[in-house]
């Protein structure tokens, strides 16, 4: 017994060791991270661990993630691991939930039962929901993350270090619109064509169902003409793709027709139209327009400087043709399912000619036509989905044809277009590791020992530990001020919790809480002056529930505003000069009687410190993203504004987010979850020479 903890005591002492059998951890995420770390603290000592994660384990899985075995597939991440790490130390308790860490349940003083968390997580924004609860809660959180062989791991604990909101994060890959639209010069341009702009017109929602209309109202307007005759013609062209594609009277050589249709469309049709616009190609080598017939004939010839490998040499047409020869030779009558077999065969790192990628494009896009034909309303580019993920293959490679770009395979597509960094098992190992030590200062309460530690990829220096910045002055997070109700949100007014929280109104808190338990009357009510805003407006999260001029709701139960345990009430002064006051809504004890009051108030009431009014000087930016987490500017504790609160609806339009760009709103949701920023103007622009990822749209 004393041979398993010997060395653990010998390093960390009696007393650290000591506490950590009943401290208590929450880990969030059991994935490759979680389940390295699982098995750190099980074997460091900790007693009592709260493992929670809403994954069930996938075979993918199973070559990173240890504490999974085969037999597990389909099993919850979370009881899985917290059943076999059990096994590596009698005295541990865990308790696996398998859950959503954004459910209600897991509300501020959920949290607040914690010592420490841990994340272990994979994506921003849960990583954002657990640190704000953390800096509701008060609770140190030590946060992770790993991309291939980098990784970071960063401590938090409020008002003493950054949190993980303090710095922007980078969006992660964007790419100028008229580079994907009309002049690529790199195979990920094509795909990122072929994935979020040509898959969405064929076979995604019909955005464009109106565009006539919108057309007609800007030649109204006196756009050229010249112009909209032209956007008018694309319009129908899709339009018309589109209906070929999901025909119900179609039999397979329609649909082959209606591939070629598509085909000629995008490869030939628009290509001449681009190439009309002789400007455009001054500086740059224009494209040429493919030809179906000539390229199934295999006499068709690329004309452009297709030496320096613009496609697979087309001598490889007669080997590499194989494909189209058994399509062209097995007739029209199944023609699916001799693609399908096909498109099989294909080893996916093979290189493709272009006969090839003709008759990937034509079977795949047969194969997406039955299945519109099938009822799928819509369908969109999942890289796990053969069909589209061919198509992509297919329309990215016959695009960099006509632009004399390289061609990929299907395999290097499918990386390139599903975004996958491979998971490395090392890494995750490193940085679980990093996560127990850094946790461990956090409980030693050893603040100059923290460190936000990142694994680089450079041989010489492989890890490199930062000395913790203060949190940012203008971090809409971490500067906030946190407060807790408790109530029942089906009895309780939304003005009632506001004036409760600010002290105003006896009336209205008092009634609420039936000057009951907990809050604190004295001096917050009646003609007590408290120090505070004198006008605010209040959010749920984005949504405004009311504001100095619009008070509609405030006779409203926060219930049937939707503002429910778990969730946040922002009170936002509206003259900036205190800090914003998050308000946590957590549910009554459970003890506490059905005829008892329906809120019960913090006590002391929260009391917002002022801001610093913004020097005259303009503050300096962010630091860029690439340079997250490296060392600036020393600490200090005058806290300046910088900006309004996160939350603080913008009264001008300056600063507004790209909110009047010509896209629908699901399509500028999608270009942007496929990591294109959209500016608003011409003068906005990305420091590229800060992050090489990103680029400018214009
Ligand atoms: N909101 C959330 N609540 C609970 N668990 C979450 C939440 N979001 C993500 N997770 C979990 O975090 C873990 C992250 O682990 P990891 O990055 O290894 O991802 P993975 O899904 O296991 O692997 P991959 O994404 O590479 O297929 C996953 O197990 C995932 O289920
Ligand atoms: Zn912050």
């Amino acid at each position: 017994m004393s041979g398993r903890s010997l060395h653990a005591k010998a390093i960390l002492g009696q007393e650290l060791y000591g506490r950590l059998s009943h401290t208590k951890v929450l880990l969030v995420g059991a994935g490759g991270i979680g389940c390295e770390l699982l098995k750190n603290i099980v074997l460091t000592g900790f007693g009592d661990i709260t493992l929670l994660d809403l994954d069930t384990i996938d075979l993918s899985n199973l070559n990173r993630q240890f504490l999974f075995r085969k037999k597990d597939v389909k099993q919850s991440k979370a009881m899985v691991a917290s059943r076999t790490a059990s096994a590596f130390n009698p005295n541990v308790k865990i308790t696996p939930i398998h859950a959503n860490i954004k459910e209600p349940q897991f509300d501020v003083a959920w949290f607040r039962g914690f010592d420490i968390v841990l994340n272990a997580l994979d994506n921003l924004d849960a990583r954002r929901h657990v640190n704000k609860m953390c800096m509701a809660a008060n609770v140190p959180l030590v946060e992770s993350g790993t991309a291939g062989y980098l990784g970071q791991v960063q401590p938090i604990l409020k008002d003493r270090a950054e949190c993980f909101d303090c710095i922007p994060k980078p969006t992660p890959k964007t790419f100028p619109v008229c580079t994907i639209r009309s002049t690529p010069s790199q195979p990920i341009h094509c795909i990122v064509w072929a994935k979020s702009y040509l898959i969405p017109q064929l076979f995604g929602e019909d955005e464009d169902a109106d565009a006539g209309g919108e057309l007609d109202e800007a030649e109204k307007q006196g756009e050229n003409s010249a112009e909209i005759a032209t956007l008018r013609k694309e319009a129908q062209a899709f339009k018309s793709v589109r209906a070929a594609l999901r025909s119900t009277s179609a039999d397979a050589s329609s649909s082959s027709s209606a591939a070629k249709q598509a085909f000629d469309k995008v490869f030939h049709s628009d290509v001449l139209n681009l190439l009309s616009m002789g400007d455009m190609w001054r500086s740059r080598a224009p494209p040429t327009p493919l030809d179906f017939d000539a390229i199934r004939a295999g006499t068709f010839v690329l004309a452009r400087k297709s030496k320096n490998g613009a496609v697979a040499p087309q001598t490889n047409g007669t080997t590499g043709s194989s494909v189209a020869e058994k399509q062209l030779n097995g007739g029209s009558t199944s023609a699916s399912v001799s693609a399908e077999a096909n498109g099989a065969k294909l080893k996916d790192q093979r290189a493709l000619t272009l006969q090839d990628n003709l008759e990937l494009f034509v079977a795949s896009a047969e194969r997406l036509a039955v299945r519109l034909r099938a009822g799928e309303e819509t369908i969109s580019f999942d890289k796990d989905d053969e069909d589209t993920l061919d198509f992509v293959t297919a329309a990215a490679n016959l695009r960099s044809a006509a632009y004399g770009i390289p061609g990929k395979s299907r395999w290097e597509v499918k990386e390139m277009a599903g975004n996958i960094i491979p998971a490395i098992a090392t890494t995750n190992a490193i940085i679980a590791g990093l996560i127990v030590l850094q946790a461990l200062h956090l409980l030693r309460r050893s603040y100059s020992a923290l460190r936000n530690v990142h694994v680089q990829f450079k041989p010489s220096m492989p890890l490199s530990a930062i000395t913790m910045c203060a949190p940012s002055p203008s971090c809409g997070v971490c500067r906030d001020t946190y407060a807790e109700v408790r109530c029942d949100p089906a009895r309780v007014t939304l003005r009632q919790v506001v004036d409760g929280v600010l002290g105003r109104g006896a009336a209205g808190a008092g009634s609420a809480s039936g000057g009951g338990e907990g809050e604190d009357g004295s001096g917050a009510d009646g003609e007590g002056e408290r120090d505070g805003p004198a006008e605010v407006s209040v959010y749920e999260d984005k949504r405004v529930l009311s504001d100095p001029d619009w008070d509609d709701n405030d006779g409203r139960t926060l219930e049937s505003l939707n503002v429910t345990r778990g969730k946040f009430l922002s009170i936002v002064d509206e003259d900036g000069e205190f800090a914003t006051i998050q308000v946590a809504i957590g549910a009554l004890p459970p003890n506490h009687p059905l005829d008892g009051p329906a809120l019960i108030l913090p006590s002391p009431l929260p009391a917002p410190p002022r801001r610093e009014k913004p020097r005259p000087a303009t503050p300096p930016p962010a630091p860029p993203p690439a340079l997250a987490g490296k060392k600036r500017s020393a600490p200090d504790d005058d806290i300046q504004e910088l900006d309004a609160p996160s939350a603080k609806r913008s009264r001008t339009d300056a600063g507004t987010a790209s909110g009047a760009l010509p896209f629908t709103p699901s399509k500028k949701r999608r270009l942007e979850e496929d990591g294109l920023i959209m500016l608003e103007n011409e003068g906005e622009k990305i420091e590229e020479d800060r992050d090489p990822d990103v680029i400018e749209i214009d």
